[in-house]
């Protein structure tokens, strides 16, 4: 199974500035997210600079790091796709300083279209957060070369 860093190989983290994985970038996440079986998942732990409400963490993290597991379901088996369409639904609040686990699994592939599925556990498996996303393969992926992200929307230069 090939997947973005065997595409990009050692440059990958270099240039990998994504918010929420990237290794390169101050102020991210720097999620660690892994792969088996059928399933993508993340453990993360807000600390207060994640806050929302007071000792809350803040839910547009929270869908931040549901939309980037679900995106690397799919990049992590090889299709480059991007992020269309997020619905969130937050069913109790996450606790500053309680450690989250995100899971990310395939709900349906359709043509260009994959959508995906994503729930947020406390360490006693309560469900605090579920959400369902769509996703649109690009052709190209996120080119390196330009050092840029483009999409396939992008046309190619005339010769
Ligand atoms: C390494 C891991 C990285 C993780 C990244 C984390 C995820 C992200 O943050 S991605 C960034 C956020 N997302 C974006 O920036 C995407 C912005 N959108 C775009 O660039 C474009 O819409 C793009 C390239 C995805 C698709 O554009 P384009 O190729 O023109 O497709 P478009 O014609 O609009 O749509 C293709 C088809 O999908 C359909 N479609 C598009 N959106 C939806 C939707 N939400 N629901 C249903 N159908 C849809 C269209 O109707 C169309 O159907 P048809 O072919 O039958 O007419």
């Amino acid at each position: 199974m090939q997947n973005y860093q065997d595409v990009y190989g050692d440059k990958w983290q270099e240039i990998n500035k994504c918010f929420a994985c990237g290794r390169n970038n101050p102020i991210g996440l720097k999620l660690d997210i892994k792969h088996k079986d059928d399933i993508c998942y993340t453990t993360f732990t807000p600390k207060t600079e994640h806050s929302g409400w007071l000792n809350v963490m803040h839910g547009g993290l929270l869908s931040t790091i549901m939309d980037e597991v679900m995106a690397h379901w799919l990049w992590g088996r090889g299709i480059p796709a991007m992020t269309v369409e997020m619905t969130t639904r937050y069913l109790k609040p996450v606790p500053i300083g309680e450690p989250i686990v995100v899971t990310a699994r395939l709900q349906l592939d359709r043509g260009r279209m994959a959508t995906l599925e994503a729930d947020v556990t406390l360490a006693d498996g309560t469900q605090v957060a579920r959400a369902v996303a769509k996703y649109i393969k690009t052709e190209r992926g996120l080119q390196i070369e330009s050092g840029r992200s483009v999409t396939d929307t992008e046309a190619e230069p005339e010769e």
